[in-house]
């Protein structure tokens, strides 16, 4: 049964006299992975931290699990959505451990409980814990750092996990190799909402069980890869899977 968890409603957002967001209007049901693809500058970045509270909309309303945002304690809804960037911030003077402890410290979660959860975190995201949970940021590679960023944003299992653009910073290879990894997480961990920013319209394609397309501040179609590909909503929509193509032929016109 679908269970609407995240909801916008006419949500706009102005900075100063400019408006980015119009009218947003969307339902995300629980349990769903939820793309979120557009140009640069499109908003989606903007959308995403509205729904961990950290951008505050000009107008409408966002219910989380039924609940107005706005009447909602903002520190405790955090803990409840984790958040994956792409400078995921590791503290340099921290083991891995220890950076991925840091809001189950926060929560007084006793010494053994935090230890067995790193252990279980840093398997989950295929990172040996015996071999790493006492290494420093600086000694794991771009992508071994976003694993611990993805495991950290677990770590208080929580309902929701929000990922704005983790991987754009790494080589083709490991990005592929992450996407499938954060994929099987979402399956193996049941019932959580994950919504993933990217501009990367295969990253979308992969990654979603749903895709939502913005363009200048609006949804331009929200729907399943499958739909989407074979029934693109706009223009904008058909040059975007025209990229695709494009990059195909390319490379083939390159070694042909
Ligand atoms: N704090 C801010 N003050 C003023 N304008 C802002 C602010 N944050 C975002 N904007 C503007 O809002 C629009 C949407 O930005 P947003 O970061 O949401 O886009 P995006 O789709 O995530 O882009 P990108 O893929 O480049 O990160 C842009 O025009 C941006 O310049």
């Amino acid at each position: 049964m679908t269970e609407p968890i995240i909801q916008f409603k006419h949500v706009e957002k102005r900075f100063n006299d400019q408006t980015v967001i119009p009218d947003l209007n969307f339902t995300v049901n629980k349990g769903e992975f939820i793309t979120i693809l557009g140009s640069s500058g499109s908003g989606k970045t903007t959308t995403l931290k509205m729904i961990n509270g950290l951008i505050t909309p000009s107008a409408g309303e966002i219910l989380i699990d039924g609940q107005k945002l706005r009447d909602l304690d903002l520190v405790k809804l955090r803990r409840h959505m984790g958040y994956v960037v792409q400078q995921i911030g590791l503290f340099p003077h921290m083991t891995i451990g220890q950076n991925i402890a840091v809001v189950p410290k926060m929560l007084h979660w006793d010494k053994k409980e935090i230890n067995n959860r790193v252990k279980e975190l840093l398997s989950l995201v295929q990172l040996n814990p015996a071999e790493y949970m006492n290494r420093y940021p600086q000694q794991l590679s771009g992508g071994q750092q976003q694993r611990v960023g993805v495991a950290r944003a677990l770590a208080t299992n929580p309902p929701y996990v929000l990922f704005d653009e983790p991987f754009g910073a790494l080589d083709a290879l490991t990005r592929m190799e992450l996407q499938r990894e954060v994929k099987k997480i979402h399956e193996s961990l049941a019932e959580k909402t994950f919504m993933f920013v990217t501009h990367d319209i295969n990253e979308a394609l992969f990654l979603g069980q749903r895709v939502m397309i913005m363009h200048e501040g609006r949804i331009v179609q929200f729907a399943t890869p499958e739909e989407i590909v074979r029934h693109p909503a706009t223009e904008f929509v058909e040059q975007l899977l025209g990229t695709i193509r494009q990059n195909q032929d390319l490379w083939r016109q390159q070694y042909e």
